[in-house]
């Protein structure tokens, strides 16, 4: 049986704006098992920051909350713990790691210092040890020549370079899990997947769990174990990496995954996208989220939203095609009988 290591349930997090509440994820439920990935996928703006940032706790310092639902991560709800607890947490059970690594990094320290500057923060190591750990772990993430990058400034380093520093400083608290996002966007090409590799070698060596967000399906079907597709603020279709490619359900699913150059389901090399444009927050429409935009919109998907209906025991989707199709149930409608 596996393992939930951060089980997110009905989570709603948003901001105080002068228009009033405004929801930018809005009741998502997601699972990461120990030692598993999972993707969050999905345009910008549809939420995927806002859900990595309320599972740290560093969406208060954004000016956001979190307004309904719980993030349990070994029994505890994040959502409840204080700045202060938080502050325990992160960096040490939970690591998180940017998009840019420029930003990550401290111009005026080495990156040895500033590894071993985290090894004696999460794991109470002395200078002289510290500093020898910090070069371990710069060769950990594949940077040549250790000792001698350890005495360098991040602006010595390649981006490449200092995205696989900004690793090597979230390695040294030895997280459960690392949530990553968007962290090669920045990278050129050959780059990224050299830092996709490192972090997938990294998660087979020290069983960490990794929680990845991306706009990029191919990222995903890189990396994942379970993909969740988000739009709007909402999870609207999750499963299981080979059944979300091999069987996608919900529209926007098939959008992205068409979206994808040479993807089978592709129209014939020639680029796919989806109509339209994602909602900014508060500004959502009647019925289904991705309705306005969804090529089958039935009459139903105007005026309700849909629920989660499961296509197999663990892939499901919000949408109302789906409301028949054998094997499917409505497994909220069932909740809120019970
Ligand atoms: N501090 C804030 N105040 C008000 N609204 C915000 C704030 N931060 C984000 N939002 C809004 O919340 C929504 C979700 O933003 P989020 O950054 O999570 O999207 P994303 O999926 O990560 O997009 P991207 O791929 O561009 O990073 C957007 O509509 C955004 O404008
Ligand atoms: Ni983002």
């Amino acid at each position: 049986m596996a393992q939930k290591l951060l089980e997110i349930r009905k989570l709603t997090a948003g901001f105080a704006t002068e228009k009033g509440l405004l929801k930018a994820t809005d009741g998502i439920s997601l699972t990461v098992n120990k030692g598993q990935t999972v993707c969050i996928v999905g345009e910008s703006g549809s939420g995927k920051s806002v859900t990595s940032l309320a599972i740290m706790r560093l969406i208060d310092y954004a000016g956001g909350m979190i307004l309904e639902g719980s993030i349990d991560f070994h029994g505890q709800d994040l959502g409840k713990k204080t700045q202060e607890e938080m502050r325990g947490i992160r960096g040490n059970q939970i690591a998180m790691i940017f998009q840019d690594p420029m930003s990550s990094l401290n111009p005026v320290f080495t990156i040895g210092e500033q590894i071993a500057e985290s090894l004696r923060l999460h794991q109470n190591k002395k200078d002289a040890e510290a500093l020898k750990l910090a070069v371990d772990l710069i060769r950990l993430v594949g940077i040549p020549a250790p000792e001698i990058r350890a005495k360098q400034y991040p602006h010595e380093l390649s981006g490449g370079m200092c995205q696989r520093v900004v690793i090597a400083i979230a390695l040294a608290c030895n997280p459960e899990l690392l949530i990553a996002d968007e962290p090669t966007t920045a990278l050129d090409v050959t780059v990224q997947a050299q830092i996709l590799d490192l972090l997938r070698k990294l998660q087979s060596e020290l069983g960490m769990s990794i929680l990845l967000i991306t706009h990029d399906m191919g990222v995903a079907a890189e990396m994942a174990d379970r993909i969740a597709v988000m739009y709007a603020g909402a999870i609207v279709e999750e499963g299981g990496v080979e059944e979300i490619f091999d069987h996608p359900s919900h529209p926007y699913t098939v959008g992205l995954l068409q979206s994808i150059p040479g993807f089978e389901g592709g129209r014939g090399g020639e680029l796919y996208t989806i109509s339209g444009t994602i909602p900014p927050i508060g500004q959502l429409p009647a019925g289904c989220r991705f309705h306005p935009r969804c090529p089958h919109a039935m009459d139903i998907c105007r005026s309700e939203e849909p629920p989660d209906f499961m296509i197999t025991g663990d892939h499901r989707t919000a949408c109302w095609l789906f409301k028949d199709k054998p094997g499917s149930a409505d497994t909220s409608r069932e909740a809120k009988r019970a």
